[in-house]
C-alpha cells in the first residue's frame, strides 16, 4: 500500500510544499514535530516503536508487590535545562515534575558512614557553593582549597575553543592539583551522572560545559528536577496529546527503511508499518531524529561530507538496578554514594504506583564493566551494599529485584567526539538531523535532545521562509 502525506498534485502545485516527515519519536523528534507543526507545516511523525519517548520511557511490570510502572532509567534534569523545561511546558507536563528550590545532594561515604551535602545558598556565583564546599566532609581542607582554584580555572575556559575537545578532563584536573579522592568525591560524582563517563573518558570540552553551565553560571542552575510520574506519562501520553492538538499525524510501529529524493523535489520516505505492509510518505522537509547508526543508514549519498564520522561516535551504557522492599529504607528522595559500587539511589515509590514498602532504583552510569553481568551477580553485589548504605534495609525483605540495561544509553563523550557530531543542516536541501548526539554542545541529555529538535525545526523553517513559533527558540 502506498500513502502520501499530501496528494501528489498538491505537492507539485503548492509553492510552499510545507510538509514534513519527522523520523523518530524520541524527545528530539517530538520537539521538531511540534515546532514545525506550530509554524503551520503539515507534519507526520514516524516512530518505530509502539510508543513515543525514545530512550526515556516506562513499562509495566508484574511484581510480587503488584503491577508497577517502571522507568527504563532514572532521568533527572537541572534548572539550567531551559529547553527541556520549555518542552515540559509545551506538552503540558510541568505539573508532573519536581524541581528543587535549592540544590541539595546528600552524599554518603559508605566507608566512613558519613553523610555530607552539596548545597547552594542564595549568594551569587561562585559564592553560592562556597559554604557547602567549605564544610564538605568528604575532602580534606587542602583538597577543598584546590577545588576552589580548579573551579575558577574552569570558569575561565572558553567553551567555543575546539582545543578543549582534544583533552581529557582527568588530565586537566590532575594538572590543576586535583587528587584522586577529589576527582572521585566531587568531579566524578557529578560528572559520571551527567556525562556518562569518568573524567579520564570524558572530553574537557563537554565536562567544562556541564560544570560551567550547571555550577558556575547562575546560582540556581544546578537545582535538580525529576519526574514525579512515570516518564511515559510525560514523554508518551502528554507528548502525544500535544502532537494531536498541534495537528501532527503520528505513526507508531512505523519503521523508516529508506529515504530518497523525489523526482519533482522533496523527499520520499519508505515506512514499514507491519509484516508485508509499507507506505510511502512524500514531504518537502525530512528530519531524521534517530540514533547516529540509524541516521547513517538512512542518509542519502552526499548529504554529509563525512557520513562515516557518525559511526565513529561511540556509545556508553547505563544500568539501573531496581529493588522493592517491604518497608521504607531511604528517607531522602535520592542520595549519591562514595566508596561504594552504588552511584546514585532514587526513591521510585510514588511514581511507580507502589502502595506498600519502598521501591528504590540505583542509577549506574558509565557501566561498561557491569552492563552484561547476570542478574544473580548484580543481586549479590548490590543488596549487601544497599544494607551497608541504608541501615533500614538490613531488616527489610526484598520483594523484587530486577535490572534494566541500556547498552547504548548515550553517545560516549570521549575526547574528539566534538568534531564528529554533525549540525542539524545537511548538504541535502530539506534534510535535517536531530538527536542528542548531534552538535548541540551538550552531553547526551534530554536537554540536548530537545535543543537538537528545536535547531532542526529552526533551520527547516528558515529554509521554508516561515517564522519560528513564539517562545520555541528562546530556550536554545
Ligand atoms: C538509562 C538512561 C538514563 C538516562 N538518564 C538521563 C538523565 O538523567 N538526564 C538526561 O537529561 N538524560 C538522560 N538520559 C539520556 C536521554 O534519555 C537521551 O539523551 C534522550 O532521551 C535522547 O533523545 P533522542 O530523541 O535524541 O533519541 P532517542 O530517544 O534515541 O529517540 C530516537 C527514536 O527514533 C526511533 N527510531 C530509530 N530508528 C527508527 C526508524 N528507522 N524508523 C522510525 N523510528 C526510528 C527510536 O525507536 C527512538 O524512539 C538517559 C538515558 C538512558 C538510556
Amino acid at each position: 500500500m502506498s500513502r502520501t502525506s499530501m496528494p501528489r498534485d498538491d505537492h507539485r502545485d503548492q509553492a510552499a510544499a510545507a510538509t514534513a516527515v519527522v523520523v523518530g519519536g524520541g524527545l528530539a523528534g517530538t520537539t521538531a514535530a511540534l515546532t514545525l507543526a506550530e509554524a503551520g507545516v503539515r507534519v507526520t511523525l514516524v516512530e518505530g516503536r509502539p510508543r513515543l519517548g525514545g530512550l526515556a520511557f516506562s513499562f509495566q511490570r508484574d511484581t510480587p508487590a503488584g503491577e508497577l510502572t517502571v522507568d527504563n532509567g532514572q532521568h533527572v534534569f537541572l534548572r539550567c535545562c531551559t529547553a527541556y523545561r520549555w518542552f515540559l511546558d509545551r506538552i503540558a507536563a510541568s505539573d508532573l515534575v519536581t524541581l528543587q528550590d535549592r540544590l541539595d545532594v546528600p552524599v554518603l561515604d559508605a566507608g566512613r558512614q558519613r553523610m555530607g551535602h552539596l548545597r547552594r545558598t542564595a549568594l551569587p556565583v561562585p559564592l553560592h557553593l562556597a559554604a557547602s564546599l567549605a564544610t564538605y566532609p568528604h575532602l580534606s581542607l587542602a583538597e577543598r582549597a584546590t577545588v576552589g582554584r580548579a573551579a575558577l580555572a574552569l570558569r575561565g575556559l572558553d567553551l567555543d575553543d575546539p582545543a578543549l575537545d582534544a583533552v581529557d578532563f582527568a588530565s586537566w584536573l590532575r594538572a590543576r592539583g586535583q587528587s584522586r579522592r577529589t576527582v572521585e568525591a566531587l568531579w566524578d560524582l557529578v560528572g559520571v551522572a551527567t556525562l556518562n563517563a569518568t573524567a579520564d573518558q570524558a572530553s574537557l570540552g563537554l565536562a567544562a560545559m556541564v560544570f560551567k553551565t550547571g555550577l558556575l553560571s547562575d546560582p540556581g542552575a544546578a537545582d535538580i528536577g525529576w519526574a514525579r510520574a512515570p516518564l511515559g506519562d510525560l514523554h508518551d501520553t502528554r507528548a502525544r496529546a500535544a502532537l494531536d492538538a498541534a495537528g501532527v499525524t503520528t505513526v507508531l510501529r512505523g519503521r523508516v527503511g529508506g529515504l530518497r529524493a523525489a523526482p519533482d523535489g522533496g523527499w520520499l520516505v519508505d515506512v514499514a508499518t507491519g509484516p508485508g505492509r509499507a507506505e510511502e510518505l512524500a514531504a518537502g522537509t525530512v528530519v531524521l531524529a534517530v540514533p547516529q547508526q540509524e541516521a547513517h543508514g538512512l542518509l542519502p549519498d552526499g548529504a554529509l561530507a563525512d557520513p562515516d564520522a557518525l559511526l565513529r561516535i561511540g556509545t556508553a551504557p547505563i544500568l539501573n538496578v531496581h529493588v522493592i522492599y517491604d518497608r521504607p529504607v531511604l528517607r531522602e528522595p535520592f542520595l549519591a554514594a562514595l566508596d561504594s559500587p552504588v552511584q546514585w539511589v532514587f526513591d521510585r515509590t510514588g511514581a511507580s504506583g507502589l502502595t506498600e514498602g519502598q521501591y528504590v532504583a540505583l542509577s549506574q552510569s558509565a557501566a561498561q564493566d557491569e552492563i552484561d553481568l547476570p542478574v544473580a551477580e548484580l543481586r549479590a553485589r548490590y543488596l549487601p551494599e544497599l544494607e551497608r548504605l541504608l541501615p533500614a534495609a538490613r531488616a527489610a525483605t526484598v520483594r523484587d529485584f530486577f535490572v534494566t540495561r541500556e547498552r547504548t544509553a548515550t553517545f560516549a563523550p570521549t575526547p574528539g567526539v566534538g568534531r564528529l557530531r554533525p549540525a542539524a543542516r545537511t548538504r541535502a536541501p530539506g534534510l535535517y538531523l536531530a538527536g542528542a548526539w548531534t552538535a548541540t554542545g551538550w552531553p547526551a541529555t534530554m536537554e540536548g535532545a530537545v535543543r537538537s529538535g528545536l535547531r532542526a525545526a529552526r533551520d527547516a523553517l528558515t529554509e521554508l521562509g516561515r517564522p519560528a513559533p513564539d517562545g520555541a527558540l528562546e530556550a536554545v
